[in-house]
């Protein structure tokens, strides 16, 4: 288990690289799993496998997923974020950027591994692409915060398969909580679900930042 206190370690890029290209493997590997129609003994076999590659990782394992670098183009350190982070199987990745005026934005396509509804993206996913880009527009007017509030508007189904787009910016700042809000837009230029949320800076974030 990770905990909030736990030293990470920052890879260098060059850490970083084949442990994202296994992260690409892998999540090419769960749409297979999802999707194959092998076969009772070849799942079974193919299973067996997977295992013995599971135990080969796991010989060597940190107390917490690591950071990366941050710079001009990353603005999230966080490699194993469910979202953005490229060593996470589990992420699509959103590849977040953020422009001078504090405007966050990604383009994605979401795989048969995030359909809710059939052919769409279920709702739950696209609630966790835009907490992620809302959280990150908030960060951008300085000290970021934890999500207190979200609010999620599903205006249409979002497809699979297709290039998305989200994008978020911050509103305001009252004190502690920062305002943000942010859509998903299709190919089409359409707004699929949009979002508002309320961030709260916790105090012990102030304290680290002094
Ligand atoms: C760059 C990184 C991007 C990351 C994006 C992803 C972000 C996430 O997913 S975060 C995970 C999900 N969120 C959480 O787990 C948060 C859990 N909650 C908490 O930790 C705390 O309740 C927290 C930090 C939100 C607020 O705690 P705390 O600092 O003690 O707040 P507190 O002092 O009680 O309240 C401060 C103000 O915020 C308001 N407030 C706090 N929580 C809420 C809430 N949930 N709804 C509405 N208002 C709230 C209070 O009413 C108070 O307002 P006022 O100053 O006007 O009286």
């Amino acid at each position: 288990m990770s905990g909030a206190m736990t030293e990470r370690h920052t890879l260098g890029e060059d850490e970083a690289a084949p442990l994202a290209g296994l992260a690409a493997r892998v999540r090419e590997l769960i749409e297979a799993a999802v999707l194959t129609d092998v076969g009772r003994d070849e799942a079974r076999a193919v299973a067996d496998e997977i295992a013995a590659l599971t135990e080969r990782l796991r010989a060597v394992r940190r107390d917490a997923p690591p950071f990366l670098v941050t710079g001009a183009h990353r603005i999230d350190r966080q490699a194993g974020n469910p979202v953005s982070g490229p060593l996470n199987p589990v992420a699509p990745p959103v590849d977040l950027d953020a422009t001078a005026d504090g405007i966050v934005r990604g383009e994605f396509t979401l795989n048969d591994v995030y359909e809710g509804p059939p052919s769409y993206v279920h709702g739950g996913v696209s609630a966790m692409v835009l907490d992620q880009a809302l959280g990150m527009a908030a960060a951008q007017t300085g000290v970021g915060g934890m999500t207190a509030t979200l609010e999620l508007r599903y205006r249409r189904p979002t497809p699979l398969g297709m290039p998305l787009t989200v994008e978020a910016k911050a509103s305001r700042v009252e004190g502690r909580k920062i305002y943000a809000s942010g859509t998903i837009t299709g190919p089409d230029g359409r707004v699929t679900v949009e979002a508002t949320a309320m961030f709260v800076t916790p105090q012990n974030f102030l304290v680290q930042e002094r």
